[in-house]
């Protein structure tokens, strides 16, 4: 069979178009094409790789960042975060950003998809997600060596066994994990039995991780190569869509190029044409064939196909930081791998050989979210300032509906700032790296927007990160809960020694420590197309169709309305799981 088709080769119709083969592309391409009558074509601006190790060894994880792999997308400077126009990573090959992810693999709480419905969109709460969450997985228990060494437990009702990502734990986890969890029971926070039911307290957490082979587990061999043993599944790479070709409002078919520089071809979808370029680029892309804010589309000379102030606005991440730690009292850390060539080298060839030891290890095996009660004694004094802000902080100028369903989400949001079954902050030390903090539930949002009309320029992508001044009250509190956690017995057995921050203590210096050292993202980005009703700023509808266009719909991490208190992959398995379920019976 062929792995991936030329353009001769395709052909001039489809059923579906889909445009982007990441993570949610290529699950919906997968299921799409279960039924052999169904064609199904998938466009994807990156190659198919060739089984480097930088994609598949976990131990390898981060390798593939700043190569051809990844877009490297440039972002603009911040008024709060000094450094905050970082360049974004963001996977441009087949699979996607679940190709160069850190594998961390888990939901976030009931509390925080219940927030999606009570946006208007039924069906999307925990109980309507809960069975795709199912669906998307293959769940390995933790074996019986790493239940009794490092007391690992889990619920088996709330996982599945036939899906097509692995959620697994690797055969080693470094022992100092234990210490993590066990310093933020000393500060009062309880261990979660699982965090696929229950994702707010410490836990451990599985990876996407192929147990049999010990390599990551992604949509290029767990959909793509599944899809493509079937003669309906054609996927052609390097290729960018340029355009959604619409006709009286109906889309009909997409323009598509291999660079910008080389001719454009156009290809039919005859039932849908289907977006899952991204929750950067497919704003993007819809703004550019003329689906977003009229103001941008006149600004930009793109004729108006459909008016939709929501498409780009509503931009969230998890802002992060990262403060640098040593360990004084470790045997053993991914850092004895970076600093010792020799002992690498034998450890490679132990995973190469028997697919054991530390090169099985991602980005991790243990969490932390927690309420805010549990870091800050000022929960109340937080969400009543929040629920007296008449300011929203939106980008100057923001459409009143967008406003509006901002305001709601605002609401909804200092609910879960206020109660003990959400969390709004996520503690991680790896295996002993630096502490990583970062907020999960932030007020501000930002906006994304095609800066010219050349589909192959990148578009112009700001955070406004902190715009919204609660956000770093909260991130005050956080950072000092951080420094305790790192104080407790448990991390001062590893002998752990702040690096760098010194002896601030004041809010003050606090503040200008965090803005001088956070970036506005975890690589989290999502919510750029939100599902919810158009009237206050929706993009979609709980269907994912994009409202005034037939035959388009979204489908990937931008349809998210609210950011969950989780890292997002898990979350986007079961978001295109459903979005399989829902294009399928609508046909
Ligand atoms: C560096 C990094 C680390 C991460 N770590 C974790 C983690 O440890 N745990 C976790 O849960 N989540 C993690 N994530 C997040 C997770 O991987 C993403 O949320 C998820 O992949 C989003 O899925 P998606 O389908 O929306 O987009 P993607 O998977 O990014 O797929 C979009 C695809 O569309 C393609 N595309 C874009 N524009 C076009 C176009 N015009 N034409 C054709 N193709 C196009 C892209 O090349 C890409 O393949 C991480 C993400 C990154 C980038």
């Amino acid at each position: 069979y062929l792995l991936i088709e030329r353009r001769e080769d395709l052909l001039d119709q489809y059923d579906y178009v889909i445009i982007g083969g990441g993570l949610s592309g290529l699950v919906v391409a997968n299921r799409l094409t279960e039924d052999l009558a169904t064609t199904v074509l998938v466009i994807e601006a990156g190659e198919l790789d060739k089984h480097e190790d930088s994609i598949y060894v976990p131990g390898d994880v981060g390798a593939t960042l700043g190569t051809s792999y990844d877009w490297q997308v440039p972002t603009v400077p911040q008024d709060v975060l000094v450094n905050g126009n970082i360049t974004i990573p963001l996977g441009k090959v087949v699979g996607g950003s679940s190709a160069l992810n850190g594998m961390l693999f888990h939901r976030g709480s009931p509390a925080d998809y219940d927030l999606w419905e009570a946006l208007g969109n039924e069906g999307w709460g925990w109980e309507g997600l809960l069975p795709y969450f199912i669906k998307s997985e293959t769940f390995t228990p933790p074996s019986d060596e790493l239940v009794s060494e490092f007391g690992i437990t889990y619920d088996e009702s709330v996982h599945g066994f036939n899906g097509s990502v692995h959620a697994s734990y690797p055969p080693f986890i470094y022992n100092q994990t234990k210490n993590f969890i066990k310093a933020m029971n000393q500060l009062g926070v309880q261990t979660s039995n699982d965090q696929a039911s229950s994702a707010v307290g410490v836990f451990y957490l599985p990876n996407s991780l192929n147990p049999i082979t010990m390599t990551r587990s992604f949509t290029r061999p767990d959909d793509h190569d599944v899809a493509v043993e079937r003669a309906n599944y054609h996927l052609l790479a390097g290729n960018q869509v340029t355009k959604i070709l619409t006709e009286d409002a109906v889309a009909y078919g997409v323009e598509y190029s291999a660079g910008s520089n080389q001719p454009r071809y156009i290809v039919n979808a005859t039932v849908e044409v289907v977006v899952a370029a991204g929750a950067v680029h497919t704003p993007q892309l819809l703004q550019l064939s003329g689906i977003g804010p009229r103001t941008l589309l006149e600004e930009l000379g793109v004729e108006v196909v459909s008016d939709l102030p929501g498409v780009g606005s509503n931009f969230q991440d998890h802002p992060s930081l990262i403060v640098p730690y040593s360990f004084t009292g470790l045997a053993f850390s991914p850092q004895n791998l970076t600093s010792n060539a020799t002992l690498a080298a034998y450890y490679r060839e132990l995973y190469n050989l028997s697919k054991t030891g530390p090169y099985t290890v991602s980005a991790g095996n243990a969490l932390a979210f927690i309420s805010t009660n549990s870091f800050t004694n000022k929960t109340s004094e937080l969400v009543a300032e929040g629920r007296n802000q008449n300011e929203t902080y939106l980008s100057p100028g923001a459409d009143p509906g967008v406003t509006a369903g901002y305001k709601k989400q605002r609401d909804l949001l200092l609910d879960i700032w206020g109660s003990s079954d959400a969390a709004t902050i996520e503690y991680s030390v790896g295996s002993a790296g630096p502490l990583v903090i970062s907020l999960s539930h932030a007020l501000s949002r930002g906006d994304i927007r095609a800066s010219s009309l050349d589909p192959f320029s990148p578009p112009s992508v700001d955070w406004r990160a902190f715009e919204n001044p609660l956000d770093m009250e909260l991130m005050i509190d956080a950072f000092r809960a951080g420094r305790r956690l790192m104080q407790t017995p448990a991390m001062t057995e590893l002998g752990a020694i702040e690096a760098t921050t010194g002896n601030l203590t004041t809010d003050e210096q606090i503040v200008d420590y965090l803005k001088k050292t956070m970036s506005p993202s975890f690589s989290h980005v999502c919510c750029t197309s939100p599902m919810m009703p158009k009237e206050i700023g929706g993009v979609v509808d709980e269907e994912l169709r994009v409202f005034g266009v037939s035959g388009l719909r979204v489908i990937d991490a931008g349809v998210v309305p609210v950011v969950p208190a989780a890292h997002l992959q898990a979350t986007i398995y079961a978001v295109a799981e459903k979005a399989a379920d829902l294009i399928k019976s609508s046909r």
